[in-house]
């Protein structure tokens, strides 16, 4: 694990403030393809959703990326998005493109690491290297590397370039959408990295505390409503998925987010399972990358790198 400074690539771990909390930084790569090329929210014009120019890299361990992986299997966008799968282990240079099986290698300039990628569209770039990654192979730039933008612009920029037409960012719910989101992102996405990463006691049982509260509350929510936000599959609900399909196999043991699994729900398990069984969801899940990335990479929360052999889960609808 490591960062770039100014280009130059530096093998340490710079997440963690004095008070032991986990500090995520904001993704600096924030433009938007939009159906014809005009600036979206942030960032600048440029980037008018075409058939194979854009390339994705995702790391498939990853919950970030695996939001902008469904996104794009939902939404129909594989036959016009690229892909690259990064190996699972993140070790002393980051991100690789080491062999392993389910790695699919760099097309840019078939690099060893990722941060080749970000030196080559900024030289000089500070920063974390993390996936996802939307890259503009016509131009040479990184279009975004925020999960949470790309999975907006797959919804609706290529539309009309080829996309199907399923909406999960329906008008009239954005609001309800974004603040959902909110409460979901700060204790469940990124709870379980704040709990996992904590390196005080007081900081993790705060952390772990939050996180079990909110996925109660949700439990409750679900007990009358199918998915977050009603009966119809939102965004919303592909970023919390991301996270409960990892929960028992790594957030549990490793993060030790272990006051109860997901199994342990009624309403949590029922609806983790009928994301899981939606069409186009299940190939994008890889629990042996997912395993494999979170017990071997972290070396100060599991030293030996030793990856558990369970739990044995059953996703299927009618269990
Ligand atoms: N806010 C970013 C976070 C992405 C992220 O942190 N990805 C992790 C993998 S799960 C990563 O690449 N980490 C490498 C690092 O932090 O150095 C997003 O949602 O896209």
């Amino acid at each position: 694990m490591g960062i770039l400074v100014k280009g130059k690539w530096h093998d340490k771990w710079d997440y963690n403030n004095d008070e032991g909390e986990f500090i995520r930084q904001d993704s600096q790569f924030r433009n938007w393809i939009t159906k014809d090329g005009s600036a979206g929210p942030t960032g600048e014009a440029g980037f008018k959703a075409e058939p194979n120019r854009y390339h994705l890299y995702v790391s498939l361990a990853c919950p970030w990326a695996s939001r902008a992986l469904i996104m794009r299997s939902l939404k129909g966008l594989e036959d016009l998005i690229s892909l690259s799968v990064v190996n699972t282990l993140m070790g002393e240079h980051g991100w690789t493109f080491d062999p392993e099986e389910g790695v699919i290698p760099d097309p840019v300039m078939d690099a060893e690491y990722l941060y080749e990628i970000y030196k080559k569209v900024e030289p000089e770039y500070s920063g974390h290297v993390t996936v996802p990654v939307l890259y503009d192979l016509k131009q040479d730039k990184i279009v975004n590397n925020e999960s949470a933008d790309i999975i907006r612009m797959l919804n609706s920029a290529f539309d009309e370039a080829g996309a199907n037409d399923r909406n999960y960012l329906p008008k009239e719910l954005i609001s309800e959408i974004d603040k959902i989101n909110d409460k979901v992102y700060g204790a469940i996405n990124n709870g379980v990295y704040k709990a996992g990463f904590a390196t005080s006691q007081e900081v993790y049982e705060k952390e772990v505390t939050k996180l079990f509260d909110t996925l109660d509350e949700i439990e409750e929510r679900l007990e009358d409503s199918r998915f977050l936000v009603g009966d119809q599959i939102t965004e919303a609900d592909w970023r919390l998925f991301t996270t409960l399909i990892r929960f028992d196999s790594a957030y549990h043991g490793h993060f030790k987010c272990n006051i109860r699994r997901i199994v342990d729900y009624k309403n949590l398990w029922r609806y983790t399972r009928e994301l899981y069984n939606e069409p186009g969801v299940k190939k994008t899940v890889d629990f042996n990358h997912i395993k494999k990335h979170y017990y071997r990479s972290h070396k100060q929360i599991n030293p030996n790198g030793i990856v558990p052999k369970g739990p044995k889960l059953d996703f299927s609808l009618d269990n």
